[in-house]
């Protein structure tokens, strides 16, 4: 890559779709971009307001994540400068991390020559998680159903939902390990068979492309909602609402505290307003499903670079 630099983009993500918890996810049209060229030692910088203060050496995360595969491979890991743009809300259940960890995996793929396969770059990021839903659809664009296990990850690609997505992102952050932290330690079994039959006609309402149906059962999670809302002023106000606003349902994104609607294809201008009139207290932005999950290209040193909007 001499006399060139390497770029990455990578989409952000809305894990869980309600009870799809740690299982499913889609990826969403913000994105973190990189640009990443040969130097003596490594470095970070942003001008992107959602990076300030973000480590600039190798205490950075996407070094870390670059650092433990290149170890993996038993490649040498030339050092670089990474020059980072997002748009991507951190730690507010929009997949900044996951986005971060797979940008890890794509540079390290490029400037060790190694050549993974995107299954394999799947397994090491699904590995790093102990989960496939948010790094899954960053890697494949589109929806993502998967299970982690240590033996293997298994995963589907759903597709390209045709849908609008309306995000309500507020201004407080909320670290997904707090977010974690609170849920119980175990579910008595009952609750589990519940949250399971839920969770299996989401995942055939979503296959059958019945989004009425995917919206009724966004709500009816077990798995997290109940003991994450105390976090997330709003949230069950608006998933309860979701309907009278024109959405087919709501749900936390990730691990909060943004909310996600899952909106009619060409209603989510009209969504937005309602919910934005309603909840001030949250930044209620339209978005869309991202087609094409990671993309890495090459442009000559002095080249701009098209930064997705
Ligand atoms: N571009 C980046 N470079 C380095 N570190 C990053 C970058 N983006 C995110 N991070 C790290 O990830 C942290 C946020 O991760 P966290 O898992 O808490 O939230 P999230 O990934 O935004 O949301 P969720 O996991 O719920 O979808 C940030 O505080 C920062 O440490
Ligand atoms: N499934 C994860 C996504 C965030 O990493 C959670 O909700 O905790």
């Amino acid at each position: 890559m001499r006399g060139e630099k390497l770029v990455v983009t990578v989409p952000a993500s809305s894990a869980n779709l309600g009870p799809g918890f740690d299982s499913i996810g889609l990826a969403v049209d913000r994105y973190l971009t990189m640009e990443v060229t040969l130097a003596e030692e490594w470095s970070f910088t942003s001008d992107s307001a959602e990076l300030e203060g973000i480590p600039s050496g190798k205490d950075n995360l996407i070094y870390i994540v670059a650092e433990t595969l290149a170890k993996e491979l038993n490649k040498e890991l030339p050092a670089c400068h990474v020059h980072m743009t997002t748009n991507i809300p951190l730690a507010r259940g929009l997949g900044s991390s996951a986005a971060a960890i797979i940008a890890g995996i794509e540079m390290t793929d490029q400037i060790t020559s190694a050549d993974m396969t995107k299954e394999e770059k799947m397994r090491f990021a699904s590995i790093w998680e102990g989960h496939p839903d948010n790094v899954g659809p960053c890697l494949y664009g589109g929806l993502i159903i998967g299970a982690h296990s240590i033996d293997a990850t298994s995963m589907v690609h759903a597709g390209v939902p045709d849908i609008d997505i309306v995000i309500a992102v507020p201004e407080q952050e909320l670290m997904t390990k707090k977010a974690r932290g609170i849920l119980p330690a175990q579910l008595p079994y009952k609750e589990a068979i519940k949250g399971s039959a839920v969770s299996n006609v989401l995942t055939a309402a979503i296959l059958t492309g019945n989004w009425e149906l995917v919206g009724d059962m966004m709500v009816r999670d077990v798995f997290h909602h109940p003991y994450r809302a105390g976090l997330v002023p709003g949230l069950m106000d608006i998933m309860q609402e979701a309907k009278a606003y024109g959405a087919h349902g709501a749900a936390l994104s990730g691990a909060g505290p943004t909310v996600l609607c899952i909106v009619p294809k060409g209603d989510g201008e009209k969504v937005r307003k309602k919910i934005q009139l309603d909840y001030p207290a949250f930044d209620v932005q339209i978005a869309a499903p991202d087609h094409k999950g990671s993309q890495v290209y090459y442009v000559k040193l002095d080249a701009g670079v098209e930064i997705p909007s």
